[in-house]
């Protein structure tokens, strides 16, 4: 039935009742869109899209260490963890039923080189996390983000030669890396870097070593983002960073160029993909979902947690309710799931509500 202004166009020849809108201000509507709203039994009823604890990704930050845990100014809420508490952690994950968490490392800026060799010591802090985190909670999921920026000392996901990030020397070293963290446990590389062509070598490379079952996550579409500032913060590389990322992440003002990205990462065995940042890219998220029907991730970054934290903790906007708002926003995308920062305090309040 078409619709207009409230009638139904088949009817619109159909006799009005006559009304004196003055003396009687009730309207000749068939529908009203109300009814469904009426209860919160009713808007249950109706509701299209729920988050559950099962679309969660938990972003965790690692330090060098014993028993400390050091909140980052910029993601209040959220604090840099030693190996120790790392496990605590996962302990939380598990109890909240959150199916996966993803490795960040804080390296120590004297372990910061032009290589960023760092990346692969077998004993770095993020695969002495991955071991201590498997050795306890081997049933849950273990993500490692594959880029070089935590260990450079100039903050780029790559090597550099006269001030170009060099593509193809840097995937040689990220499949270095992808392994060293497939060998210490962890269950799903995610290169981040947006290098060309590091999705074949890293799958290639994981075949060929027995690691078969690791999954790759791709951070497919990975836009030149301001929202990562409180990340960089995180990990240390915001003052260290020289320039931009502009030659290698996206523009955003582009979509077209994230589908080629994603049809990419998938010929070349991604087995799940993501966009990155989400909040101002759920244009690409939808896009992506519905053009290839994969499995599809969205990055709320630290910036839009950022964003939401802060103006909940100035009592700007209601923190919880923005919280649950911008999630299931991700799912209507198309979202199959979504790394976010929020994952405990969403987990807890879906728990709550269940
Ligand atoms: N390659 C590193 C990386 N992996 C995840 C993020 C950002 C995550 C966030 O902002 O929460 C970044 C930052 C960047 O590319 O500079
Ligand atoms: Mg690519």
């Amino acid at each position: 039935m078409a619709i207009k202004f409230g009638r139904p166009i088949e009817l619109r020849d159909a006799p009005r009742r006559q009304t004196d809108a003055l003396a009687s201000p009730s309207l000749d509507l068939t529908i009203r869109m109300r009814r469904n709203r009426k209860s919160e039994w009713a808007r249950r009823l109706v509701r299209e899209n729920v988050l559950t604890t099962d679309d969660l990704i938990w972003p965790i930050f690692v330090v060098d260490g014993h028993n400390a845990r050091t909140p980052v100014a910029s993601m209040p809420g959220v604090e840099r963890l030693t190996v120790d508490q790392i496990v605590r952690d996962a302990e939380r994950a598990a109890k909240l039923n959150i199916p996966c968490i993803a490795l960040f490392p804080f390296t120590e800026p004297a372990l910061r080189d032009e290589q960023g060799s760092e990346a692969l010591n077998p004993d770095n802090l993020v695969c002495q996390a991955v071991r201590a985190i498997k050795k306890e909670f081997p049933d849950i999921g273990v993500l490692c983000d594959v880029a070089l920026d935590p260990f450079t000392s100039h903050g780029h996901d790559g090597l550099i030669e006269g001030g170009k990030i060099l593509n193809d020397e840097t995937v040689a070293v990220l499949v270095k890396q992808a392994l060293t963290q497939a060998e210490a446990g962890c269950d799903v590389i995610a290169p981040s870097d947006m290098m060309d062509g590091r999705i074949g070598a890293i799958r290639e490379a994981l075949d060929d070593n027995g690691f078969g079952d690791v999954q790759i996550m791709s951070y497919a579409a990975k836009y030149a983002s301001a929202f990562y500032g409180p990340f960089r913060d995180a990990i240390g590389s915001a003052k260290t960073l020289t320039g931009d990322k502009r030659t290698y992440q996206m523009d955003s003002a582009n979509s077209d160029e994230a589908l080629r990205e994603v049809e990419l990462d998938i010929a070349e065995g991604a087995d799940m993909v993501m966009v990155k940042p989400g909040m101002p890219y759920l244009d690409i998220v939808r896009r992506v979902k519905d053009h290839f029907a994969m499995p599809t991730f969205v990055y709320q970054v630290s910036g839009e947690y950022a964003m939401i934290a802060g103006a909940a903790a100035n009592g700007w906007i209601d923190g919880e309710r923005a919280m649950m708002e911008s999630l299931v926003g991700f799912k209507r995308a198309g979202a199959d799931g979504i790394l976010t920062y929020f994952a405990p305090r969403a987990a807890e309040k879906i728990k709550a509500e269940s």
